[in-house]
């Protein structure tokens, strides 16, 4: 290939060496390859070459060679010397200025020659995203500024740059975004003020919504039509796990419809069944009795429970979905989800992108990223022991939670004012209080789970696993690209996609346990926080179709309080106690035997006597990638 180069005029060379024209933005079909003479900013002349791939270079004077030898000693330049297009999110013009020589630091060849310029001429900035050296979930900005003295050379590359960009489809153009000022220390609007310059970069249109009070983003997400959603390509939280369940549950309240999990009476002892094995009695109906919301929740009116819980939807068994059905599931499909960290916990975020970082979080949107996140419906049937029957419907993305959880929840809402440090002093109270609840829990058994029963019935050391959990190394944490999030579980495999694990009360087994419980507690994802950084539960994954039900048994405070220790380390086994139960399940039901009962979902308070929960595999999505662990 023949190169031509100078100082002044810039070099275009096609595919087949022939000079290439000047191309416009629209001109996304252009040949691929686009090579000229550029200064990079502290670095000084190089050869910039555009491909379908990205951008690369190489130092003008070191075209040939990448190192330089002098008294013996190899220098190399430490420079970066190439961009993909998958770590670009924008380039933009900056005006006419100065361009400074080359830096001593990174370019040891130029130290030893001294090839210092400074002068000025056009500028353009090539926005990318890098990962830390240090943190592999950590992301920063990284930032190519190139310049020519050309003002004409500039703008081809900018067009032909943005052409490159245009065409990756992932990549989110308008966004929905609610700001809740209160999160976490009530640094919501910083938080979000130091991430809006990457959207302008990267030339993504904004519509910020700053809440006013708890309720106000549930209540824009619920009224918008579906055609206006329509029209973002996601929407953003910015704020904790708190505020984002108040926007899912805006979203999927109102439009998505699924038949509810079984009432939890709705077991009658199965036949072959022995001791706890339950199966669901068929065509049961739960009576759709009017009843007042008890529930406080700023978030849900009576109205919005009445209509989402008794509107059962039976697609799976022949019944038409309707338009709204459809069109829903269109919107669902391409429709994303962002979190910004500015909450307490954050705990989705640190599953989901691996680190509790909002430039991080930023980057993932703006490059499109997606995964798929398994989100639990919860019915709650009674608010109370003395009230009728009423279906209400919940979401959650992380955690539902009940005892220690529900108490420590309820006891830090008092605290709110000491911002995140009012979870350790709520939950040093509740510990000591230390109270138990009596309950009774169904769950849904899965293949895996039956595995490991049979297998406690064996020799000691099987039983000791099907107690104690798998051990450390038998786990399968969920990362990025994870394949365990890509199956579907055993449980769905002879039903459609819509068909819920109950739909034949034939196929399904449930087996039932009543006693005093320290907590009752279902994860939907791992939960990892800054206070257990392994998570709730280590191997947890982000859309496998399946709830860890972990029931805590009462127990002497000593070993509670070792079982907490446990959790709040790195490499801890918190499961492994004769009195910490997991299972594994699409489904549960939970009655109480209290006055008393407080669920905490996602971290929002939550008064449920009595309700069911399941879990749908992948049902919306995130701009994330999973986390590198
Ligand atoms: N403007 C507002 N004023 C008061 N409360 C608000 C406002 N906007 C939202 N909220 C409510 O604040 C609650 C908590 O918010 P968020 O989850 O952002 O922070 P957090 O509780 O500190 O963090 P985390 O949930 O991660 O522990 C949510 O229930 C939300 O409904």
């Amino acid at each position: 290939m023949e190169i031509w180069r100078d100082n002044v005029g810039s070099i275009s060379i096609g595919r087949d060496n022939s000079p290439l024209h000047n191309v416009g933005v629209q001109d996304v079909e252009a040949p691929s390859i686009l090579r000229s003479t550029l200064f990079l900013d502290h670095v000084g002349d190089v050869v910039l070459t555009l491909d379908s791939e990205g951008l690369s270079w190489d130092l003008l004077d070191s075209f040939e060679t990448d190192e330089s030898v002098c008294l013996g000693i190899k220098f190399s330049p430490k420079i970066a010397k190439e961009t993909k297009f998958f770590d670009v999110y924008g380039v933009e013009f900056v005006k006419y200025g100065f361009m400074h020589g080359s830096n001593p630091a990174n370019v040891g060849k130029y130290f030893l020659s001294c090839k210092f310029r400074d002068s000025e001429m056009h500028r353009f900035r090539v926005h990318g995203v890098q990962k830390s050296h240090t943190q592999p979930c950590l992301w920063v900005p990284t930032t190519y500024t190139f310049g020519h003295k050309d003002l004409e050379t500039c703008q081809l590359w900018v067009n032909r740059i943005n052409a490159s960009l245009k065409i990756k489809k992932e990549r989110p153009k308008n966004l929905l975004v609610f700001v809740n000022p209160r999160s976490g220390k009530a640094n919501g609007w910083r938080t979000w003020e130091s991430v809006a310059p990457i959207f302008s970069r990267a030339n993504v249109e904004v519509k910020v919504v700053v809440t006013e009070r708890a309720g106000h983003a549930f209540d824009v997400m619920a009224s918008l039509a579906n055609k206006e959603l329509n029209s973002y390509d996601g929407v953003i939280a910015v704020g904790g796990d708190g505020f984002f369940n108040e926007i899912l549950n805006g979203f999927l309240l109102p439009r998505y419809r699924a038949r509810h999990p079984p009432f939890p009476s709705d077991f009658i002892h199965s036949v072959e069944g022995k001791g706890n094995a339950l199966v669901p009695k068929s065509n049961e109906t739960v009576p759709e009795t009017a009843h007042k919301n008890e529930d406080n929740s700023p978030l849900i009116s009576s109205s919005t429970c009445n209509r989402s819980g008794l509107e059962n939807f039976r697609t799976e068994d022949g019944a038409n979905p309707t338009d709204q059905d459809l069109e829903f599931s269109r919107l669902k499909e391409r429709f994303r989800f962002g979190i910004i960290p500015a909450g307490s916990t954050d705990a989705i975020v640190m599953c989901t992108t691996g680190t509790r970082d909002p430039v991080t979080s930023a980057l993932h949107i703006v490059l499109g990223k997606r995964v798929y996140l398994d989100i639990a419906q919860v019915v709650r049937w009674k608010a109370s022991s003395t009230a009728n029957i009423e279906p209400c419907v919940r979401y959650a993305a992380s955690f539902a939670g009940y005892g220690f959880y529900g108490d420590v929840i309820t006891e830090s809402e008092k605290y709110r004012w000491m911002g995140p440090k009012r979870y350790d002093y709520a939950g040093t109270k509740v510990f000591l209080r230390h109270r138990s609840y009596e309950a009774e829990v169904a769950y849904m058994e899965t293949e895996s789970e039956k595995i490991n029963s049979f297998a406690g019935k064996g020799h000691l050391f099987s039983r000791t696993r099907a107690v104690w959990g798998p051990e450390k190394s038998e786990r399968a944490v969920c990362r990025m690209n994870c394949g365990v999030c890509k199956r579907r579980p055993s449980y769905m495999s002879t039903r459609s996609p819509r068909a819920t694990p109950y739909s034949r009360s034939e196929e399904t087994r449930w087996r039932r346990c009543r006693g005093h419980f320290l907590s009752i507690g279902a994860a939907v994802i791992s939960n990892r926080n800054e206070r257990a950084p392994d998570g709730l539960v280590a191997d947890a994954h982000l859309s496998d179709g399946f709830l860890h039900l972990l029931l805590i048994r009462d127990c002497p405070r000593a070993l509670y309080l070792w079982h907490l220790t446990q959790l709040a380390k790195r490499g801890g086994k918190p499961l492994n106690f004769e009195f910490v139960e997991q299972h594994k399940t699409p489904a549960f039901t939970f009655t109480s035997f209290g006055n008393e009962s407080v669920w905490n979902l996602d971290g929002e308070l939550f008064h449920a006597h009595q309700l069911s929960a399941q879990v749908f595999q992948g049902l919306i999505s995130l701009f994330a990638s999973g986390p590198e662990v």
